[in-house]
């Protein structure tokens, strides 16, 4: 069942291939958007067996403590549990307490037989285990804070995010606000897309759509973006419409980041870290494709990702070069009109497309992070011409890597302008939690 020896995947059933795929995800540290499409592309699946396979992995990945918090009251205290035999049971416990429509016999049955498989010895534990929850599941699905040693702690549980990360969200929104951004970080994310406004205004996009019978309605904050209501991600890259370069799948916080920026036509801009590029066609699309726009990444795989979009966009004024933004490049030296520095950062606005962030941030990771950022920074403020206008952004609600580090940069260097900073939501948003700060470089600044 490992995933390196097993010989034809396209047998596998939604469950095993879930379980195969957590693994990965668990075990092997695989990305979950990147493994389930990895499953999904080779496997035999019928739409609704693609279709409880990935509410399998992303239910199991989304309430891993709840869960495991569940098991541990169905087996002694102290007994330790095999990695494969954990995840076999989250797998069916996530479908007894957390799915309706699964009849119980179904979730336990099949778990039996996936436990006979990679771990025989643990099949009559596994089988005892669930028989027993699917008996207490009225009384396992009631949640009660009074549980728990303290509101943190029971807070941490209810929505499967460790306690420095609820923290951390306290501190972002204040704790009231806090409690509501993680409730909201385990409901399903919107799909939204952006028109391409070279080719087509998002009025007319939606007729196209809908000639295809994808539905969708505008989207609230950007006014590019189309929040898609009938159609999955697969379902929408095999349109005509996307063929044909007319839109971008892209959150909607994502939008608002290079709207922040608010590029001019022939303008020269710098997008330090633009791979995969959903930001950086954006900006061209805005400029009307007209100036130039250097997209850095210090990866250069990543950067063919953003020449392949922009050919299917239909974009000329984007060059790509592999460089690392914490090295200063003298050449830039005031040189450009507006800078788009969106860092690499702990991701933890973004753990409801990818839950497993959660479960693996280390602060001693973010600290390296920091410093990183900071480099970038002082490099983005030198490649701006006075006058000029930076936006700094990040994927994370943490405040250290955000409104800190821009009270760090106003510290550290002359002449900077804050003009304004937002934390973008999920609760009332109906984001990802993106942090942007505009900031401008005064004109009379000493050099
Ligand atoms: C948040 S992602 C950028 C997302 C991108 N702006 C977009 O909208 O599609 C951060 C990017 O920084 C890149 N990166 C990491 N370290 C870097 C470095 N030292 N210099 C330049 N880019 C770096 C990563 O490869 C990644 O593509």
């Amino acid at each position: 069942m490992k995933r390196k020896n097993t010989k034809n995947p396209h047998n596998l059933s939604p469950r095993e291939q879930a379980y195969d795929s957590l693994l990965a995800i668990d075990r092997e540290g695989a990305f979950s958007n990147l493994e389930i499409q990895r499953a999904l592309s080779r496997s035999l699946f019928s739409k609704p067996d693609a279709h409880l396979y990935t509410a399998l992995v992303y239910g199991v990945l989304q309430n891993e403590m709840l869960l495991d918090d569940r098991i541990s009251k169905m087996t002694k205290p102290g007994t330790r549990l095999d990695f494969e035999v954990r995840e076999i049971l989250r797998i069916a416990a996530f479908q007894l307490l957390m799915m309706n429509r699964i009849p119980p016999y179904a979730a336990i049955s099949e778990a039996v037989a996936l436990c006979g498989k990679v771990k025989p010895k643990a099949k009559g534990f596994v089988n005892g285990v669930l028989r027993n929850m699917a008996r207490q599941s009225d009384q396992l699905k009631r949640w009660q804070a009074s549980d728990y040693k303290d509101a943190i702690q029971a807070l941490s549980v209810r929505t499967s995010v460790p306690k420095p990360i609820v923290d951390i969200y306290a501190r972002a929104f204040g704790a009231k606000e806090g409690v509501r951004e993680l409730m909201a970080v385990n409901r399903p994310s919107p799909l939204t897309i952006r028109a391409n406004g070279l080719k087509i205004s998002r009025d007319d996009l939606l007729k196209e759509l809908a000639n295809e019978g994808i539905e969708g309605v505008k989207t609230a904050l950007s006014p590019s973006g189309i929040k898609i209501t009938n159609a999955s991600v697969s379902e929408l890259t095999q349109t005509q419409a996307y063929t044909a370069g007319l839109f971008t799948i892209q959150d909607q916080g994502a939008m608002l980041i290079a709207e922040a920026l608010s590029p001019e036509a022939g303008e020269r801009v710098l997008d330090m870290c633009a791979a995969p590029g959903g930001k950086t066609t954006y900006l061209a699309e805005m400029m009307g494709d007209q100036g130039v726009i250097t997209a850095r990444d210090i990866y250069p795989s990543r950067l063919k990702l953003i020449d392949n979009q922009a050919k299917l966009l239909g974009i000329g004024c984007i060059q790509t070069e592999a460089f690392d933004g914490t090295a200063r490049k003298a050449a830039d030296h005031e040189q450009y009109d507006r800078v788009l520095l969106d860092a690499p950062c702990s991701g933890l606005g973004i753990i409801r497309r990818k839950p497993e962030i959660r479960y693996r941030f280390e602060f001693k990771k973010q600290r390296a992070l920091i410093d990183m950022q900071r480099k970038m920074l002082i490099n983005a403020v030198d490649a701006l011409k006075p006058g000029g206008t930076l936006v700094y952004s990040t994927c994370t609600v943490d405040p250290k890597e955000n409104a800190e580090q821009v009270r760090w940069l106003c510290r550290n260097a002359t002449g900077l302008t804050v003009l304004n900073t937002r934390q973008i939501g999920t609760a009332d948003d109906q984001c990802d939690g993106f942090y942007y700060a505009k900031l401008v470089k005064n004109s009379a600044q000493s050099k």
